[in-house]
């Protein structure tokens, strides 16, 4: 199981003033056990591990075996919670190179409807034209502009180079059970979909088939994934008592140390495969708690590349940071650094040592000077990068998030902020509708 370790926070916040939460965070997680909390109808996400049912997971293992044998490159369009998470746990489980290797066991995963760069767009297509690809379009609104652009030029791309009978088998759409625009394109076009359900929130929706449908597609096995999230969502219940409880002892921690004025969360790895679950945390934590003139910012590095870029920040800078380092215990290969009888570059100290254990070494020896320097520092400590130990990870931060959020007072389940954009842009671009704001906003320029 993973392991939390909170010791290296005891220098700035006392031991006593985090178990002082315990009550506060058994009327949290009461909170959103009986759903009599802010958001409430958004808590579909919290038993989700432990029910989704076999025949669930078989009906999207079909569909991804169609994709699978149809594709050898795989778009998945979305953008947020709706392409994070998938995006996590592929990277996080896949071969850093595979996407280069001329021999492939899975479609290359693709990610779009996350920008609307017209270079990134132009590039794609340019990419995909000689290819026999797919598109999963997902969106729980089924209406985000950068998304359906996106998809709109990949489905006509679809059935333009594979013809109207193939693209309705390579295109499934995962989306709301009735509203939106693709919905009704689904239905329309008779694609395969899938259902967001109305109570689980983009941000939370990674075990739906929004990540789950991905995931297959790439490879991975998601019944362990679900496995594991499934073993989180116990170890993490509301009867496990608040010492034991990782999720509750999380969020309790860095609410302490956010009322202490550390205000900034660097979530930190040592293994580049982990880039995008920090991504996906930072839009979890972000849209969750960043409202009301609160919250604390969630930031992320990937070490030890950032120690020789952000290093001197953190080391240094404004002393308003902490650092939540996920720590994978076990690599899956050996390496061991050669001996070199020159030793021009002085490194033999090291030969015949594993490389892990030189990376080992820069986590401890990071964590040590960023507390001396000021940094308080929490430790998840995590077995290994495979389907299970990440469907643990994926949870541990899912119901970390909930506690933490009704421990700082909002709602973490809704996000009205971001309309301010769309506003604008929609404004800005005369979208029918928007005619007063049109005129409001031109006068601004
Ligand atoms: O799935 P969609 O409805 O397309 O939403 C995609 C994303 O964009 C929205 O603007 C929200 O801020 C996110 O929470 C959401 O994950």
């Amino acid at each position: 199981m993973i392991s939390l370790n909170i010791e290296k926070t005891f220098g700035f916040i006392s031991k006593a003033s985090v178990a002082a939460y315990e009550a506060q965070v058994k009327a949290a997680q009461e909170a959103l056990e009986n759903g009599t909390g802010k958001g409430n109808d958004f808590l579909g996400w919290l038993h989700l591990p432990s029910s989704i049912s076999q025949e669930h997971l078989a009906d999207l293992k079909a569909t991804a075996q169609v994709l699978r044998d149809n594709c050898e490159v795989v778009i998945v369009a979305g953008i947020g919670g709706s392409y994070l998470g998938a995006r996590a746990v592929i990277e996080a489980l896949s071969n850093s190179f595979t996407w280069l290797q001329e021999k492939k066991t899975a479609p290359v995963m693709i990610y779009a409807g996350h920008n609307i760069s017209e270079d990134y767009l132009y590039e794609l297509t340019e990419f995909l034209k000689d290819k026999k690809f797919g598109v999963i379009n997902i969106s729980k609104s089924g209406t985000t502009t950068e998304t359906a652009l996106a998809f709109r030029l990949l489905k006509k791309q679809c059935e333009d180079q594979r013809g109207k009978e193939m693209a309705k088998k390579v295109i499934v759409a995962i989306t709301d059970a009735k509203k939106g625009a693709a919905r009704i394109t689904a239905d329309k076009e008779g694609y395969k979909s899938f259902i967001i359900p109305d109570n689980v929130g983009g941000r939370f929706s990674v075990l739906t088939p929004v990540g789950l449908l991905p995931i297959a597609i790439a490879g991975f096995d998601i019944e362990k994934l679900v496995a594991g999230a499934a073993d989180m969502e116990k170890a993490c219940g509301v009867n496990v008592p608040f010492a034991e409880n990782l999720a509750a002892q999380y969020a309790a921690t860095r609410n302490e140390l956010y009322k202490n004025g550390k205000k900034i969360e660097i979530l930190v790895n040592f293994c580049p495969k982990l880039h995008y679950v920090s991504e996906w945390w930072k839009q979890l934590y972000g849209e969750s708690e960043g409202k009301e003139n609160k919250g604390i910012f969630p930031a992320a590095v990937d070490f030890s590349t950032d120690l020789h870029s952000m290093g001197q920040w953190i080391q240094e800078g404004e002393r308003t940071i902490f650092e939540t380092v996920i720590s994978v215990e076990n690599v899956d290969h050996k390496l061991e650094v050669p001996s070199d009888e020159a030793n021009l570059d002085g490194l033999n100290f090291l030969a015949g040592k594993r490389v892990d254990e030189v990376n080992k070494m820069a986590e401890l020896g990071t964590q040590l000077a960023h507390v001396d320097g000021g940094v308080p520092n929490m430790r998840i400590i995590i077995e290994k990068l495979d389907e299970y130990n990440i469907g643990q990870l994926l949870y541990f931060f899912e119901i970390g998030c909930g506690i933490s959020g009704y421990l700082l007072g909002v709602n973490p389940f809704n996000q009205p902020g971001v309309e301010a954009y769309k506003k604008n842009m929609f404004a800005l671009l005369n979208k029918p509708g928007y005619e007063e704001e049109s005129k409001a906003i031109q006068a601004r320029l």
